[in-house]
């Protein structure tokens, strides 16, 4: 039977290739990319096409960021598909990052220096603002809009997976500021919020035959990367990032390598993961792949309650949505 995959943020970087990787995998497969830019979907698509002639490529126009763009997409894929195999919640931003070199010079000579390598904790910092939802960019993007579709979609839906990172910390969230409004840190927090939310979405709906698991692509060189620092600079320090491979392992680098806990989790059956596992990409110093579970640092009971809030604000979001839209009736009536 033809397997159906959607994937959020599928039109470069990890996105993409987990698309051509699936497709090695399975030539039979039906993958939807869901994008926000169709020029680009439209390239990624003839991309695809060029190594896998024959393969089934359907395009979506989705904004994760915007609360009407994720309905109408909902909309047109449950008209379009009467199941979704796997949903990849992969779309993400970190929007104006700020490297402390300070912090970095500091943690170069600090015990925590391989942490500080694979998780970039302390010296990584952004500027967020408000959409036009009024809601936080990266909370919207990176969570919001990928919880509401899950909503939307929940009766097709078996199996989730959500690119987080291991910049996901416990310290950059608060339960009282789950958008991340007043710190720095929105893109870990956004990640650490994702990682709450699919083990309480474990916890609430694997009864039901939904399962969801979250993974950590290491250091990719991406659009996002080339956000943090020019891309000729990275690829001036590339031997010094080989280097560092052999002590940490997570330094991935390819969007290929990076894919890699994203095409294993596709080969697994969902019974035998564990939900409290972050499965990481890793290479070895030798090049060799390879996926890992590692535990995540979350409390059950705070993942339920996150839960709740998103439900509560999903509530407040459509009635805005609601409203709005009989507004705008009444002054096309007038
Ligand atoms: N690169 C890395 O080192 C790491 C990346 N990650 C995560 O991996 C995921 C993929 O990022 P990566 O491949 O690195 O970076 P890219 O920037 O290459 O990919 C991000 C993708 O998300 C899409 N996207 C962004 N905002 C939206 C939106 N509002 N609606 C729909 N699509 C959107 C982008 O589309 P568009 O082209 O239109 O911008 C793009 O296709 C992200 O969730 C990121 O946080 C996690 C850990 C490390
Ligand atoms: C010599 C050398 C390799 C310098 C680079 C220093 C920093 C720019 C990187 C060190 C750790 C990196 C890191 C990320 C971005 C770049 C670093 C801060 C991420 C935050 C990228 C996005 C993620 O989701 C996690 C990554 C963790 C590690």
């Amino acid at each position: 039977m033809e397997r159906v995959v959607l994937i959020t943020g599928a039109n470069s970087g990890i996105g993409l290739a987990l698309c051509e990787r699936l497709l090695t995998e399975d030539s039979q497969l039906r993958l939807c990319l869901a994008c926000r830019n169709m020029q680009r979907a439209e390239a990624a698509r003839s991309a695809l096409l060029t190594s896998h002639s024959n393969a089934h490529v359907d395009l979506l126009q989705l904004d994760v960021g915007s609360v009407q763009s994720v309905l109408s997409a909902a909309q047109e894929v449950k008209a379009r598909y009467n199941r979704i195999d796997f949903l990849y919640l992969n779309a993400g931003i970190m929007p104006n990052p700020q490297l402390d070199l300070n912090a970095f010079f500091k943690g170069l000579f600090s015990r925590n220096v391989v942490r500080m390598f694979a998780t970039a904790e302390g010296i990584l910092t952004q500027q967020d603002r408000l959409n036009s939802d009024g809601l936080q960019e990266v909370f919207a993007t990176n969570l919001f809009g990928h919880f509401l579709l899950i909503r939307e979609l929940e009766p097709l839906l078996s199996r989730l997976v959500w690119t987080s990172s291991s910049n996901a910390r416990r310290s950059a969230f608060s339960m009282e500021d789950m958008q991340h409004r007043e710190g720095r840190e929105s893109y870990s927090s956004s990640k650490y919020a994702s990682d709450m939310l699919s083990l309480a979405l474990n916890r609430q709906k694997n009864s039901q035959g939904l399962f969801s698991s979250v993974i950590c692509p290491g250091l990719v060189m991406t659009n996002l990367t080339y956000g943090i620092l020019p891309s000729f600079f990275w690829t001036l320090i590339m031997p010094v990032m080989w280097l560092i491979r052999i002590f940490t392992n997570t330094f991935t680098l390819t969007p290929h390598n990076g894919a890699e806990a994203l095409h294993w989790l596709f080969l697994q059956n969902p019974e035998s993961l564990d939900p409290r596992a972050k499965y990481h990409s890793l290479t070895s110093g030798l090049g060799t792949n390879y996926t890992q579970p590692r535990q995540m640092d979350i409390d059950e009971g705070a993942s339920d309650v996150l839960y709740s809030k998103l439900l509560e604000l999903e509530k407040e979001v459509r009635r805005k949505l609601s409203e709005e839209n009989a507004d705008e009736e009444i002054s096309a009536v007038k």
